[in-house]
């Protein structure tokens, strides 16, 4: 019988996708016989990110990369034997096959899945749903098998040697392994700080379990720089509700700063966190343990080594010089998860090839002619090829902010915040909105173009690169982020991350939060006049009070604030989502706080999320020139003079709206 319908199709169009690296169909046809036998002639892994598994098995075709640590004269025997009938490179004194350490393949994890190219969706409210059986299958211990999951293999012989090796699959472009001393070493540094600090010894099983663990770190750690794709080796540890926390030692990270170094050997302390749904208030789906590296002493102040828990490619600490206040409640997330019915649909399908050059190689910024995703940017692209925002593209972002013209603004009728207002207020919509602003956008290089990771028009999907720290401001402001480095004019920062709500469901967390002192939502407002009209429940937000990213720690300053957001399209070719991405306005120094300008309508009072009297202390600042404003036309506010606040003198935090 001659191949299927089916085969050929698939065959014909991952045939095309190799065209374009000039690879022929006979490589293809028998790399993909190779591949239909491995995944079980299962073609979704072949054709995610764009045949990556086929181009990787064309281009490397040994297979994984792997890493092989091979040690004499110990033995570990704590483990039960495992049959493994693939095992063909037999050698010549024979290798015992150990119980794998298998890194949990993210498609599979329980409470996040992985789709739409990258993005994570969250499962609520699904107690007896398919996601919840899956969820109990894997916290009773079983991890779900993938057909390609990186791993560890431990062998041993009879004369002492034992063998390690560490495999990964899918490595993500430009992937180093690190070199066997290099994480030997690491645990040897780990075991002597330890050794001195707890004073306790330890089991060789423990060794080698963290040897494994800090291999998996370095493969996760370069996985997120490299790809972007969502790793959760963190919540690997996912428990029964209440359970005990299986492992009591916290591993540091590779590449930890010398200051967390110095402050990592204190105590640990462990922390219980919970998942998505039980914080949302809605019925509960897997609980997550995991240890927060918690020094309460570092000289005398609070701190958090790495508030990320490894999300990010840098450790991001928290320090209290200030105050007793600790690390608030919330999950770091690296990347945006879609709550409920938020209708994020950029489905591959969605995204033509108008929408992305399939056809550029290599970096996209050192070709003759600007590639089709600088057409959002007026054909050159936002980027430098030191990867900061160009001058010009950043001053005009600034200006929208600031000082927009007329030709900035349009005049909605159905602007969702409006809505949101009137519902509390009852004002007609024509007492109150004056239009919004259209925005300039950044089109990313992504998924479906040609081009290579190290494109330079892929900038904020690279996520964090700069050196940050969440720290307690002393002038009142609660938490705020500062930079450890000098930040040149027009670099990104970090993105604005949390769940993705529509305006509905925000309104409805804003009416049971209306006591929390601050308050953490950004409405995706750039571009709705291309939407026409826009109903509640399409009108996205994002809401980072229980699941954000270090960007909900970024205060507000009136008009000179050193960052700007500007909207950045990666994945989406519409603009109902895209990603609030902060850059700085000009040289940011080292210990700097960075701030941007919520846009605070200082004389809207109708909004109904909380109010804050503004700190930013900048001589431009709105609140105060509100204050004097307020002094004259309200005479009796200041008796004796001193002023009384009354309710109209809090500002209300209306991150969005522009006017
Ligand atoms: C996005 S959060 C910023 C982080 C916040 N400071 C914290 O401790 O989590 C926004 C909240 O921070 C506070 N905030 C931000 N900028 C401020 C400012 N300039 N003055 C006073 N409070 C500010 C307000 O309470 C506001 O609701």
């Amino acid at each position: 019988m001659g191949p299927s319908k089916q085969y050929l199709e698939n065959f014909r169009r991952a045939c095309n996708a190799m065209n374009r690296y000039g690879i022929s169909r006979a490589t293809v046809r028998s790399t993909l016989k190779h591949l239909l036998k491995v995944y079980d002639k299962n073609w979704k892994y072949i054709e995610e990110d764009s045949y990556r598994v086929l181009l990787d098995a064309i281009v490397e075709p040994e297979g994984p990369k792997k890493m092989e640590i091979v040690t004499h004269g110990f033995e570990f025997i704590d483990e039960p034997e495992e049959e493994d009938d693939d095992d063909d490179e037999e050698e010549e004194e024979p290798l015992i096959r150990r119980p794998r350490l298998r890194s949990e393949p993210t498609s599979s994890n329980p409470a996040y899945s992985c789709e739409n190219g990258g993005m994570l969706s969250l499962e609520y409210n699904k107690t007896d749903s398919e996601a919840n059986k899956k969820a109990n299958e894997y916290v009773d211990g079983d991890l779900p098998r993938s057909p390609c999951s990186s791993a560890v293999d431990i062998a041993s012989s009879s004369n002492g040697e034992v063998k390690f090796t560490f495999s990964i699959c899918k490595p993500p472009p430009g992937f180093c392994i690190p070199s066997p001393d290099a994480v030997t070493k690491r645990v040897e540094d780990i075991y002597r700080e330890k050794f001195q600090s707890l004073g306790t010894g330890s089991s060789l099983a423990q060794v080698l379990k963290h040897v494994c663990k800090c291999f998996m770190e370095h493969r996760d750690a370069l996985d997120r720089a490299g790809n972007k794709l969502p790793s959760f080796g963190n919540f690997k540890e996912a428990e029964k509700q209440g359970g005990p926390v299986t492992d009591p030692i916290q591993i540091p990270r590779f590449g930890v700063s010398s200051e967390s170094d110095r402050c990592l050997s204190g105590k640990l302390r462990k922390q219980q966190m919970v998942g998505i749904d039980e914080l949302s208030g809605s019925s509960r789906l897997t609980k997550f343990s995991k240890e927060q590296p918690t020094v309460d002493l570092c000289g005398k102040h609070y701190w958090v080594a790495d508030i990320t828990r490894g999300l990010e490619t840098h450790e991001i600490s928290l320090v209290n010089e200030v105050d007793d206040e600790k690390l608030p409640t919330f999950t770091y997330i690296p990347m945006n998860v879609n709550y409920k019915t938020a209708n994020v649909k950029f489905m591959l399908a969605r995204i033509s090839d108008e929408n992305s050059c399939p056809n550029c190689f290599g970096d996209c910024l050192s070709g003759d002619v600007p590639c089709a995703c600088a057409v959002e940017t007026g054909g050159e692209f936002a980027y430098t090829t030191e990867g900061s925002v160009h001058e010009n593209f950043l001053t005009k972002c600034i200006n929208v902010t600031l000082k927009p013209t007329k030709k900035d603004y349009f005049y909605c009728d159905d602007c969702p915040l409006e809505r949101m207002k009137k519902k509390k207020t009852n004002r007609s919509q024509s007492d109150s909105c004056k239009g919004h602003l259209v925005r300039r956008f950044i089109k990313e290089c992504w998924h479906k173009c040609g081009c290579g990771f190290n494109c330079g028009n892929r900038v904020v999907q690279r996520g964090i690169q700069a050196k940050l720290q969440v720290f307690m401001t002393p002038e009142g402001k609660g938490w705020g982020l500062r930079t450890l480095e000098d930040l040149p004019k027009g670099t990104f920062v970090c993105e604005y991350i949390g769940e993705i709500v529509t305006n509905s469901e925000l309104f409805a967390r804003n009416e049971k939060n209306k006591n929390e002192v601050h308050t953490y939502p950004v409405l995706l407002d750039a571009d709705w006049s291309s939407e026409g009209f826009l109903k509640d429940e399409e009108a996205l937000c994002l809401d980072a009070t229980l699941f954000g990213n270090v960007a909900r720690f970024i205060n507000h300053r009136c008009v000179d604030a050193n960052m700007v957001e500007i909207p950045v399209e990666v994945e989406s070719p519409d603009h109902h989502y895209y990603h609030h991405a902060f850059f700085t306005t000009r040289e940011v120094k080292a210990m700097e706080e960075l701030t941007w300008d919520y846009g605070i309508d200082f004389d809207d009072d109708s909004h109904p999320v909380k109010a804050f009297l503004c700190k930013c202390g900048s001589k431009l600042c709105k609140a105060v020139k509100r204050k004097k404003r307020k002094s004259i036309f309200h005479l009796g506010v200041y008796t004796n003079n001193i002023y009384t606040p009354c309710s109209s003198d809090f500002f209300y935090e209306m991150t969005w709206h522009r006017k």
